[in-house]
């Protein structure tokens, strides 16, 4: 059985309101799986009822063919999902190393969590807070990692980050999931998304309207545009 994050029919409410219908999709290891989608689409909700920070209300997740629905957050962690929240959420009062062995602790973590990230390497007694922006979100993914997920959920890594950085972000993400983990990417700048994406899914008012191949989107602005506004493209909506 080939490794995967998959979401069958998963629906979601939050105060009472569906945010989320009906959304199918299927995240493999080893690749990076685009979910966009304009302001308000239900992204974040999304992602959230997939790590057990809010429950679903239909449809079921599972991970490598394990179903995760009555798990709470720390049991889905223990199972293979990492989420990486908006904001950048480092312990700024604990150092680089600090961070990373809040989540594992054991010889050669630390070497293995920053294989990807050379500059944390050289600043492993310095203050999260004393970090620059960039640095914090390359600390915020190298702790995910420290996990050892089958899944990680990356909410909006470039938010507040200078496009230089964000450049150099990406080509990370993509190595990430060559190393066997299943990526599923929620960015607000669908290009940048669309650049290191295998697959592509359009979240527009809490249902999908484009589910495929992410050059499909990349090479055709217009189909990215029509998706964002709703329009469901057709023989391609809703599949996983
Ligand atoms: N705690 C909450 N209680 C009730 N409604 C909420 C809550 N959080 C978000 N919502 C609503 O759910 C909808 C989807 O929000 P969500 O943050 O999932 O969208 P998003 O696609 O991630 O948007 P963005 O790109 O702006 O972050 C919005 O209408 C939002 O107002």
């Amino acid at each position: 059985m080939t490794s995967s994050l998959v979401l069958d029919d998963v629906t979601v409410a939050r105060g009472g309101a569906p945010i989320v219908r009906g959304v199918s999709l299927t995240a493999p290891a080893g690749e990076v799986t685009a979910l966009l989608g304009p302001n308000g689409a239900g992204k974040t909700t999304l992602l959230e009822s997939v790590s057990g920070v809010i429950p679903i209300t239909g449809g079921t997740v599972s991970l490598n063919g394990g179903r995760l629905n009555a798990l709470d957050r720390v049991a889905r962690a223990r199972a293979g999902i990492a989420h990486v929240e908006q904001g950048r959420t480092v312990f700024p009062d604990l150092t680089v190393a600090e961070n990373i062995l809040v989540v594992r602790r054991g010889p050669g973590v630390i070497d293995k969590a920053l294989e990807l990230f050379p500059e944390l390497h050289k600043r492993l007694d310095v203050a999260a807070s004393l970090l620059s922006g960039g640095e914090q979100q390359m600390l915020v993914l190298a702790r995910a990692l420290a996990a050892r997920p089958s899944a990680l959920l990356i909410d909006e890594m470039s938010l507040g980050l200078a496009p230089v950085i964000v450049q150099r972000l990406l080509p990370v993400v993509r190595d990430l999931a060559a190393s066997g983990v299943a990526v599923l990417l929620v960015e607000q700048f669908a290009t940048l998304a669309l650049k290191i994406a295998d697959t592509a899914h359009v979240l527009s008012g809490g249902t999908l309207t484009y589910s495929g191949p992410a050059a499909g989107l990349r090479s055709a602005p217009e189909r990215l545009h029509a998706a964002y506004l709703g329009e469901p493209l057709p023989g391609v909506a809703g599949g996983s």
